[in-house]
């Protein structure tokens, strides 16, 4: 089984052209208890070295509420609605509506009898990536057939149930609604999501799915030894973040890194069917980084709560020093409000304010290292300079840097090693500190350039070349190193 698996997963990469041949290969498929089919290191390897290349035999739109609409080929956001003219009800832009994959696509859905041909429906365009499946090769049905899926879970068909009502032609109980079902079970046990290169598109914002048949073997830990970023071409580059031993298993996270114990194992039950048992979840400090942490109520007492049992969703909640506990229901509804809040605020509020509530406020309930508190930390961090209307302060500048450092911190609390994150910070550090020396009148030193070309350098290893690598990091490389 996992020889037939291997072979065509051989031959689909080979087919993409980046395959780098039997002697260079560094991964094999094993079957293991609990994980079903593994990835498994062939040899050492190293930290940051680049493990496989993968591309996609499905890309399209998420199951997502976009805020813009954009053509369902380039995937370029399109100022006024415009639909195909041939009455598919796709958005889609003149030079992509005369292209063959778009004619293919086209006739496909207009066989199945479109109700309403000239009325939007943004269940169709959630539903086109499953469509899409249809459109595959007989080799590539026949490898995506060999996927892992959750079959008949009431989340998985959702985008499939919702065009039914779209078409005269496209029964429940018919072949092609099936054949979808299939597809989409597959695609939410193993669909990644993927970005689009800013160059081509300011402000785009907007991220697409992608079935990626070999990076879809990476079975999940909270701890991965993997990250990946993809380049211009939507190829998927997996490298490694640490030293993986021959035979050790190569892992991926299907959650943010930065979320508790209970937001990682609620989202990989709902979504994706399973849950995790890695040595992070059965930690309750998870390596004491406190992620999941809120400070103690008790009105003497400056430490931090966190659940007593974190595989268990309705454990209550215990202080680590004066041993004060707090029901379930209780430490919810703390954690809710404060979430809702913060999320509140990150929509309607300008970053001077939320940090000013962050410093002042929030820094009462929640420690330095809740996964809350690291979320606004995050935003400030990308979108203060952003603002327009507002000149930042030396005093910004310090918080910024700051809030890279602790985030930093409980990455290596976490013994994350190398993520795509680290390669985000290391780059705001450093144009941080150029601009702090700019505000201050510094010259810098040898020293300080010599921080910055490492924190830069840094940044290269991990999002260098790949459609994430900041703007302006090749300029600065030359300038510091
Ligand atoms: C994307 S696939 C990974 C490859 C899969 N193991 C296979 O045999 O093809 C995801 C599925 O693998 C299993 N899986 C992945 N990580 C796991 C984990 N940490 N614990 C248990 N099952 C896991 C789950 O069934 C999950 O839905």
């Amino acid at each position: 089984m996992c020889e037939d698996f291997k072979r065509a997963l051989v031959d689909h990469i080979k087919n993409g052209n980046i395959y780098p041949g039997d002697d260079k290969c560094a991964w094999d498929i094993e079957e293991l208890p609990v994980y079903g089919r593994c990835l498994i290191a062939k040899r050492d390897i190293e930290a940051n070295e680049e493990i496989f290349r993968d591309h996609p035999l499905i890309v399209g739109p998420r199951v997502n509420n976009y805020i813009k609409i954009f053509c369902i080929s380039c995937y370029k956001v399109l100022n006024k609605l415009t639909l195909c003219s041939q009455k598919c009800k796709f958005p889609v832009c003149s030079e992509c509506e005369k292209t063959e994959a778009h004619r293919v696509e086209c006739e496909l859905i207009r066989s199945w009898k479109l109700k309403n041909e000239n009325k939007y429906s943004k269940h169709l365009f959630r539903a086109l990536t499953v469509i899409r499946g249809l459109l595959l090769t007989k080799e590539e049905s026949k490898l995506i057939n060999m996927m892992a899926c959750h079959e008949n879970s009431s989340v998985q068909n959702m985008e499939v149930e919702k065009i039914l009502d779209e078409f005269d032609e496209l029964t429940a109980d018919s072949e092609i609604v099936q054949k979808l079902k299939k597809i989409s079970s597959i695609l939410n046990t193993n669909a990644f999501e993927v970005g689009l290169p800013h160059d081509s598109q300011p402000d785009h914002g907007i991220s697409l799915r992608g079935l990626f048949p070999l990076g879809a073997v990476m079975n999940q830990n909270c701890i991965p030894n993997t990250y990946y970023v993809y380049n211009d071409h939507k190829i998927m580059i997996v490298k490694s973040s640490k030293l993986i031993k021959k035979g050790e298993q190569i892992f991926n996270s299907y959650t943010k890194l930065l979320w508790g114990t209970l937001q990682r194992r609620v989202h990989l039950g709902y979504s994706k069917n399973f849950l995790c048992n890695c040595e992070r979840c059965l930690d309750r400090t998870e390596f004491n980084s406190n992620i999941s942490g809120i400070k103690c109520i008790h009105p003497q007492c400056d430490s931090i709560m966190l659940p007593i049992n974190p595989l268990v969703v309705t454990s209550p909640w215990k202080c680590e020093k004066c041993n004060f506990k707090l029901d379930h229901a209780r430490a919810s509804k703390i954690t809710d409000i404060l979430s809702k809040q913060i999320f509140n605020r990150i929509s309607t509020e300008p970053m001077t304010k939320i940090n000013h509530y962050l410093k002042n406020k929030l820094a009462n309930f929640l420690p330095d290292g809740n996964q809350f508190t690291i979320e606004l930390k995050l935003q400030i961090i990308l979108k203060m300079k952003q603002e327009s209307d507002y000149i930042m302060t030396i005093e910004d500048y310090q918080d910024i840097e700051k809030y890279c450092q602790d985030i930093l911190n409980i990455i290596d609390k976490l013994t994350m090693g190398e993520c795509f994150v680290k390669g985000i910070l290391y780059h705001e550090i450093a144009i941080t500190k150029i601009r702090l020396s700019e505000l201050q009148g510094q010259e810098m030193n040898d020293e300080m350039r010599e921080n910055l070309a490492c924190l830069l350098k840094k940044t290269q290893v991990i999002v260098g070349n790949s459609i994430s690598e900041p703007k302006d990091l090749k300029d600065l490389l030359k300038i510091y190193s």
